[in-house]
């Protein structure tokens, strides 16, 4: 009975590692065609150089022919990785297409390779050795999926500047999948030679590429299941139609073409994505520190956090941020205010690494802003959050959160591939600390929840819990506020006081002047670049550089127009929009001094 579907079930385990090795890249977001490549090498080397079934036995030898594939197609990934890692969509596609085509011509131009002929390979691959391999392979990308290192790769595919702020090394981590991708695809290429009997190099040409790509997709890509079931798709398909008698013509071709039409149209995700993805809510007891997260050092109370001297940010013509000398210290809690295109956001950006200044200087937590990547200021203690949420939007809440927790957190994959109990220990660890970070921004009972699912405020939150979950020394929240209602502002402002309580020292952009004034220890209000005015919240609430630049003129002013409620052109031009109804509104207007707050913000995140 099984020796009937033989062939059929050797192909669906072959067609499903090959599809492996586009799955190990396209959970990191990356689309790579090499693997034909990787596999003709693969396969050509092994095939040439491993000893023969006969002197060792064909254990031996396909054991053999299996380490030369695999260390092949791994060297030939780090070959090709070093200079196109930097390549992102299609622009890595066309390189890595690239590759393969050349290795094909070249394979084709060698005597050693039989050219266009091919070369014969001794049959040694059984169909219970094919899924064995399979089933080897599965369970590393299964194993890998709820390891650190794989949360890290998805959090790349599915937002790679926040993953970089959440002190991710995307470069290594990119290229560690690329390398990975290339050792499955050697692997595959000699599975395939020790079984085809002939191989040539026209079997890994564009078309077997783009075969190995669409099987990867249709299984999807969220799940390590994903290469199997796109494959067993993809091999049954036309095996179905023969046996229901449409396989002549172009029917056949035809209705495998719609197949994966109606798969890839309606079921984005690939055929894994059927299969609901469950996230494990760790039950949480006490507020203990978690033992099994790394430890972080933070400054000691009044250190100096932040400290900026002539920072300018030039884009063309346009002088977003011009020569600003700013401290912060340990403990306090910094607002920054000013009208749209004040260069608040710019500042923010340059102080986490992501801009790098025109001119002036920048230390932040002992690193020099400029010349250090983004991962490793995030690593110094810098986190922050995002004017327009940056969340990784197919993870759940909680899967966020643990992200966030990268920098703390233990690496585990490969003592989970072993099953060592410490890597359950620190997962658990991670995952309780996760629970907590959650729990602290009140989500906890949305942890299992789909970011993308989120409301718009509970999405803000989560930023909040994942930016927390670094342990950092400075946490910067761009426009935290934005979109929450009146009683969730008055919440956040009420966290981010603990937050402070508790020694985190805060910068923080908002429109909200009364949740700002009410929230921190000291305000700094920038307008066209500059800083115009800096104090506590009652000398900012007074300072009439202040109320010039949010009221504009006298006579504006006298007109009754605001830019609060929207009636008064932006002093930058970019114009107040409304609020929207359920907007921010302020917190504590009595907090405001002399300075008569709008009682709501005009404007929403932009
Ligand atoms: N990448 C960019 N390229 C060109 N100009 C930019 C860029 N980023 C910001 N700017 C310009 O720099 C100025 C400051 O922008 P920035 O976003 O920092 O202001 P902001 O105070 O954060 O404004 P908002 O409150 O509207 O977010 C604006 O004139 C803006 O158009």
């Amino acid at each position: 009975m099984l020796a009937q579907y033989a062939t059929t079930l050797t192909f669906i385990a072959l067609g499903a590692i090959f599809a492996y090795s586009f799955y190990a890249v396209l959970i990191a977001g990356q689309l790579s065609l090499g693997q034909a490549g990787f596999a003709s090498l693969a396969a050509f080397s092994a095939a040439s150089l491993a000893p023969s079934g006969d002197d060792v036995g064909d254990v031996p030898a396909l054991l053999a022919a299996v380490v030369i594939g695999m260390a092949v197609g791994a060297l030939a990934a780090v070959v090709l990785g070093l200079p196109t890692m930097h390549l992102r969509g299609v622009f890595l596609a066309i390189a890595t297409l690239g590759f393969a085509e050349a290795v094909r011509v070249v394979l084709l131009n060698q005597e050693w390779t039989g050219g266009a002929q091919g070369l014969a390979v001794p049959r040694i691959l059984t169909v219970g050795t094919a899924w064995t391999v399979l089933a080897v392979v599965a369970y590393w990308f299964w194993r890998m999926g709820r390891s650190r290192y794989g949360r890290a790769l998805e959090a790349i595919r599915e937002d790679e500047l926040a993953a970089r702020s959440m002190g991710i090394d995307v470069g290594r981590h990119r290229l560690a999948a690329f390398i990975t991708a290339g050792a499955v695809a050697g692997l595959y290429g000699v599975l395939f030679a020790y079984y085809v009997r002939l191989i040539a190099p026209n079997d890994f040409d564009f078309t077997a590429a783009v075969e190995g790509l669409v099987t990867a997709v249709v299984g999807g890509s969220t799940m390590f299941v994903g290469p199997v079931l796109g494959s067993g798709f993809q091999t049954m398909v036309p095996e179905i139609q023969r046996a229901v008698g449409v396989e002549a013509g172009w029917i056949r071709p035809f209705l495998a073409g719609l197949l994966l039409l109606v798969v890839i149209l309606f079921l984005p995700g690939g055929l894994a994505s059927l299969i609901p993805r469950r996230t494990r809510v760790p039950s949480m007891s006490g507020a203990d520190p978690v033992p099994g997260l790394a430890a972080r050092r933070h400054p000691a109370a009044g250190e100096t956090v932040v400290s900026l001297t002539g920072l300018a940010k030039e884009y063309g013509g346009v002088h977003a941020v011009r020569g600003i000398d700013l401290e912060i210290r340990s403990g306090e809690v910094v607002g920054l205010i000013g009208p749209n295109g004040a260069g608040k956001t710019t500042l923010v950006n340059m102080i986490s690494g992501l801009v790098p200044p025109s001119s002036g200087s920048a230390t932040v937590l002992g690193t020099t802003i400029g010349r250090t990547p983004v991962h490793r200021v995030a690593a110094a203690g810098v986190s922050r959050t995002f004017q327009h949420s940056k969340l990784f939007n197919r993870l759940s809440a909680l899967e966020n959160v643990l992200v966030g927790a990268h920098l703390v957190s233990r690496p585990t994959f490969l003592r989970r591939l072993l099953w060592l109990p410490s890597a359950r220990r620190d997962e658990r660890a991670a995952l309780v600390h996760a629970a907590r970070c959650l729990e602290r921004v009140g989500l906890s009972d949305l942890a299992g929840n789909r970011a993308s699912s989120l409301s718009y405020g509970d999405q803000r939150r989560l930023e909040i819990a994942r930016a927390l979950a670094s342990e950092p020394s400075l946490l910067i929240l761009d426009e935290p506020a934005a979109g929450m209602n009146h009683v969730e502002a008055a919440r956040l402002s009420e966290l981010i006081r603990s937050l402070a309580r508790d020694g985190l020292t805060i910068l923080f952009i908002e429109h909200n002047v009364g949740m700002v004034l009410e929230t921190c220890t000291r305000v700094v209000v920038l307008d066209f670049g500059e800083v115009i005015a800096s104090g506590s919240p009652a000398e900012i609430a007074a300072d009439p550089a202040v109320i010039e630049a949010y009221l504009g003129t006298a006579d504006d002013e006298a007109d009754g127009r605001s830019i609060a409620d929207g009636t008064l052109t932006d002093p930058t031009g970019a114009g107040g929009a409304v609020a929207a109804p359920g907007a921010v509104t302020n917190v504590d207007p009595s907090a405001a001094g002399t300075l008569d707050l709008p009682d709501t913000t005009p404007r929403n995140a932009t």
